[in-house]
């Protein structure tokens, strides 16, 4: 019988499911695989933790550079995050012919390019299902289940902690901040909860499916990225009255100017699926020109969702060993020398529906101002809420959903708009998008 072995650096939250998962599902995998599936050796700097997690049961290290030198290992899996430390280790594990498997999102969408070439002239797999929607297989859906079509876009939900925040502050009205803290406490957020909430985390993930679905190299720096600090209570609720739920979506769409690669709060038909995908769940939609739309759904982070992930590559691993480099499938869907570098679009070049909210006097010919400045730039309202001014006060919000426009001209509106004297501070604008062709 074959057996994998491997080091394991980080038992954290999905360092501490993956070694769980493993251990209590060792026999139904060894039946699978025909081989067994062994943890030699655990790197932590936390070796207390390590102790707990692994019960004194495999050799243990504060050093991971240990592991990563240690003969006896064959796959290396780096689950301690960051971008320094976390680079050198996969390096270092490649160089010395181990393969790795990693839920770094952050280091692929940054170093991936680098990683994989690394990992192509030495003929070693890095395998990294667990980087994206978590316990969801869709780098395997991406890579192979719908590698007949050209994809045309992906847009998801891909951020457990920020999709915990919103549905929270929407269902409860909690604050935002007490939320996140509960998503810490759940191992759902990163450990720079910025990355999380500024949607960093998702666009690095967003990154890594955009270059599996159009086949071109990894692009973070050019990712437009817009979290969920500014959003309001007061705009899920307008959303709600009109129909919509608002996530922050992760968007690629390839179009005949370029490919579209953005993060955002975004508004959704509330009949849609995806808007109603709530808590640290996520969900990808992808559209193959061949199968139509197509909808992947589960638990985006979190200790044993992602672990999941992460032994289903050590098992895809176990399977593939004494295979050729060229037997397998690519680390990014298409081979690394058939890659395109295509122009990403600046934001200001996307087309998108808005949800607008502004805080105008409430006197006669304001709505009439509005909607001149809109109609005078080509953009069409497709509804419109007005509040009634509270108790004692002159000013009312005025929420406004137009059609499709470029958002340079929409932007040139809303300063048009701004400039009215009846208008009181800023616009609020959100993307909005139908997720239906
Ligand atoms: N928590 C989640 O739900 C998910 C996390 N990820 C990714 O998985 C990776 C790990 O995340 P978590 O398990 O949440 O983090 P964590 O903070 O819970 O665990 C990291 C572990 O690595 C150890 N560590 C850190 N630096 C070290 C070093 N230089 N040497 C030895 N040990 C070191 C820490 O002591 C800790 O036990 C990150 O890349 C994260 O982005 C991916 C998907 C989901
Ligand atoms: N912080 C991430 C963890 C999984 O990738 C998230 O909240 O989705
Ligand atoms: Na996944």
């Amino acid at each position: 019988m074959k057996e994998l072995k491997v080091g394991l650096l980080g038992v954290g939250t999905v360092g501490g499911g993956t070694y769980a998962v493993l251990t209590r599902n060792q026999t139904e995998i060894a039946r699978r695989i025909a081989g067994n599936i062994r943890i030699v050796q655990v790197a932590d700097r936390n070796l207390a933790l390590a102790e707990q997690v692994t019960g004194g049961q495999v050799a243990l290290t504060e050093d991971a550079f240990a592991v990563v030198n240690n003969p006896e290992i064959d796959v290396v899996v780096e689950l301690i995050g960051g971008y320094t430390v976390a680079k050198e280790l996969v390096l270092t594990a490649i160089a010395n012919g181990k393969h790795v498997v990693t839920a770094n999102k952050a280091l692929l969408a940054v170093h991936g390019n680098e990683i994989f070439k690394a990992a192509a002239d030495k003929g070693v797999i890095v395998a990294f299902e667990a980087a994206v929607a978590g316990g969801i297989p869709i780098i395997k859906a991406l890579r192979e289940g719908l590698s007949a079509n050209k994809i045309e876009w992906v847009a998801g939900i891909i951020n457990g902690t920020t999709n915990f925040i919103l549905t929270e502050m929407r269902d409860k009205g909690l604050a935002f901040v007490d939320v996140l803290k509960e998503a810490q406490r759940l191992g759902y957020a990163e450990a720079d909860p910025t990355f999380d909430v500024e949607g960093i985390d998702a666009a690095h993930k967003l990154t890594l499916m955009a270059s599996i679905a159009f086949g071109m190299p990894v692009q973070f720096e050019q990712a437009y990225t817009e979290g969920i600090t500014k959003l309001t209570t007061k705009d899920i609720q307008y959303a709600e009255e009109l129909g919509y739920r608002v996530k922050l979506l992760g968007i690629s769409k390839k179009t005949s100017e370029g490919v579209e690669l953005r993060v955002h709060p975004t508004l959704i038909p509330e009949k849609r699926l995806v808007a109603n995908v709530d808590g640290a769940m996520n969900a990808v939609v992808v559209k193959g020109d061949a199968v139509g739309p197509t909808l992947y759904y589960g638990a985006g982070a979190g200790a044993e969702p992602t672990a999941s992930a992460v032994v289903a590559d050590l098992v895809d691993i176990a399977r593939l060993q004494g295979t050729k480099p060229e037997q397998r499938v690519a680390y990014l869907g298409y081979q690394l020398d058939q890659q395109q570098t295509l122009p990403i679009l600046p934001i200001a070049e996307v087309h998108s529906a808005y949800y607008l909210r502004l805080r105008a006097t409430d006197k006669p010919g304001v709505m009439a101002a509005i909607t001149k400045i809109l109609a005078d730039m080509q953009i069409s309202i497709d509804a419109m809420l007005q509040k009634e001014p509270a108790e004692g006060e002159s000013e009312a919000d005025i929420v406004i959903l137009t059609h499709t426009t470029q958002e340079k001209t929409m932007d040139a509106a809303i300063k048009h708009i701004e400039l009215l004297p009846a208008i009181a501070g800023q616009v609020t604008k959100i993307r909005m998008e139908t997720l239906s062709r």
